[in-house]
């Protein structure tokens, strides 16, 4: 079963009668037990896929392009984000109670609360947590743990590694790449190129607004990336990785 995305446009339109244009004709596919990837600059446009994808965008938004899944409309409970923001948690309602309204909302049975926080590494304590009482990297497990509750198929993990310390950081990836090994399809929207290389079958890169390519994951480690921008965002995490080990190093 495969999610298709073809030509995805964004513009809003502003008071004045002018529009702007941040997204321009994205492609990407996304099959089930596969981990794709999306990456690009600040504004390059990654959470406006993500939330036109969802219907999440505001009235003024206009999107254009076709979304399918298995060639037909994409269907409300297909798709579900966990998004960039820990604010997206209710500040006033116990994860455990999130976690059963996601399901809910999305006509699930009642989930069980306890095998849900198991499962992407969190204790059982956390079901009673206000968000605020979470660190860092419990919260973005529990934004997975919300979007999974859904009961859908396709994920989109928006930043799940942002602010994180580098071994949490690779246990969120470890944890997304494991949804997709029991069949999920996983789309990782990071700045974290080398943690999502190491996960994901392709990524798609954007600049400003437009996919500049889409590359096989191994492109990105034998340097075999066509466009300079990927080569160039490449590059700089690699560089940069390599510099702080170099100086880490004892003298
Ligand atoms: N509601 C909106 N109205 C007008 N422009 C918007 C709206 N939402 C997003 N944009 C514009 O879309 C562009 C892309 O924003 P987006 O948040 O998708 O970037 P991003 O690639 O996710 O960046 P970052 O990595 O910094 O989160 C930005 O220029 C932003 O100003």
């Amino acid at each position: 079963m495969m999610l298709r995305v073809t030509a995805l446009s964004v513009r809003f339109r502003h008071h004045d009668g002018g529009y702007s244009q941040p997204l321009t004709g994205l492609d990407l596919t996304l099959s089930r037990g596969e981990v794709v990837g999306l990456v690009g600059g600040s504004g390059a446009g990654k959470s406006l896929v993500a939330e036109a994808l969802m219907g999440l965008l505001p009235r003024n938004a206009e999107v254009s392009g076709q979304i399918t899944l298995a060639g037909l409309p994409l269907a409300p409970g297909q798709l579900a984000l966990a998004p960039q923001g820990i604010d997206a948690l209710d500040p006033l309602t116990r994860l455990g109670a999130q976690i059963s309204r996601f399901a809910r909302l999305a006509g699930q049975p009642p989930p069980d609360v306890c095998a849900a926080l198991a499962r992407l590494g969190l204790p059982e304590e956390a079901a009673r947590a206000f968000p605020h009482q979470l660190s860092g990297g419990m919260a973005k497990r529990a934004l997975i743990a919300t979007a999974l509750a859904t009961g859908a198929p396709f994920l989109i993990a928006d930043e799940p590694t942002l602010g994180l310390d580098p071994e949490t950081a690779d246990r969120i990836m470890e944890l997304l790449a494991g949804l997709a090994a029991e069949g999920h399809g996983v789309c990782v929207i990071s700045h974290d190129l080398p943690r999502l290389v190491a996960i994901a079958e392709r990524v798609t890169i954007l600049q400003e607004g437009r996919m500049v390519e889409t590359a096989p994951a191994e492109a990105f480690t034998a340097h075999r990336l066509t466009h300079p921008f990927s080569r160039a965002l490449w590059e700089a995490q690699t560089w940069a990785a390599q510099t702080w080990s170099e100086e880490a190093a004892p003298c």
